[in-house]
C-alpha cells in the first residue's frame, strides 16, 4: 500500500534519512520511533506529500506521494493540535473537509459519525482557537478518518489526548481493520497496538 525505495531527505547538505526502502502492506500499522530530530515528522511529511524526497521514491498504492490521486488516498493529521482553522468551529473545520471528500449528501452523516467516535459534540460549535490542545487534537484526528482514506498518517496523535481520547481513538482504528497507518510517537502505550516498528536511526 504504501512504499519507500531508496527515499532520503536532506536541509541543506545536512540529511535527515537516506537509502530508506519500506513496504507497508494494506492493513498495517506501522509505528515510527526514534528521539527528538530522528526525522519521524520529516518522513511522514513526504509520505503525506507535503514535502518532496530528496532522492528516491515514495508511493501511495502505486501512484507517486504528493500527486492528486496519491493525496485522495490519504488521511493526514501532522500536527492535531495546530491545523485547524481557528475561527471556524471544530464541527465547521470537520464540514469543510467532508465536503471536499465526500459527495455533498454524505458530508453532514459522515461528520456525526466522527463527532460520535471522538465524544466531540459538546464542544463542536466553539470555534477551534477557543478549544484545548487536547480538544482541538481530537477534532483533527477525527478529521483524518472523513471519507475513510485506505491510509492514515499520524503525527504523534496521542500527545495531547488524555486516557479515554486514546481509548477513543484506538476504538476508532480498530473498527477500521483495513486501514494502513503510519503514526510516529514517544508512547510506549502505543508500540502494543501497532504491528510493526520503524526506528529512525540518530545522525551526528
Ligand atoms: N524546515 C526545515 N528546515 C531545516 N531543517 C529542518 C526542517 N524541518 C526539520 N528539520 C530538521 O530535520 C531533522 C528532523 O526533524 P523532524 O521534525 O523530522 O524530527 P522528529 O523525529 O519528528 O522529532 P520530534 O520527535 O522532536 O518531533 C531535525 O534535525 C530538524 O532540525
Amino acid at each position: 500500500m504504501l512504499r519507500l525505495d531508496g527515499a532520503g531527505r536532506a536541509f541543506g547538505r545536512r540529511p535527515v534519512f537516506s537509502g530508506l526502502d519500506l513496504e507497508v502492506p494494506p492493513g498495517t500499522r506501522l509505528l515510527l520511533t526514534g528521539g527528538n530530530g530522528t526525522g519521524k515528522t520529516t518522513l511522514l511529511r513526504c509520505l503525506a506529500g507535503t514535502l518532496a524526497l530528496s532522492s528516491g521514491r515514495a508511493t501511495i498504492a502505486g501512484r507517486p506521494a504528493g500527486t492528486p490521486a496519491a493525496r485522495r488516498l490519504v488521511g493526514i493529521a501532522l500536527a492535531p493540535e495546530q491545523t485547524l482553522c481557528g475561527r471556524l468551529s471544530g464541527h465547521d473545520n470537520l464540514m469543510l473537509l467532508a465536503r471536499m471528500r465526500l459527495p455533498a449528501r454524505e458530508a453532514a452523516a459522515a461528520v456525526a459519525r466522527v463527532e460520535e467516535e471522538f465524544a466531540i459534540a459538546e464542544y463542536a460549535q466553539v470555534p477551534a482557537q477557543r478549544c484545548s490542545a487536547g480538544m482541538r487534537a481530537r477534532i483533527s484526528v477525527a478529521r483524518a478518518l472523513l471519507g475513510d482514506p485506505p491510509v492514515l498518517l499520524l503525527d504523534e496523535p496521542g500527545r495531547s489526548l488524555d486516557a479515554g481520547a486514546r481509548a477513543m481513538f484506538w476504538a476508532a482504528l480498530d473498527r477500521r481493520p483495513g486501514l494502513t497507518c503510519v503514526l510516529a510517537s514517544h508512547l510506549d502505550s502505543d508500540r502494543v497496538r501497532c504491528d510493526r516498528t520503524l526506528a529512525m536511526p540518530v545522525r551526528r
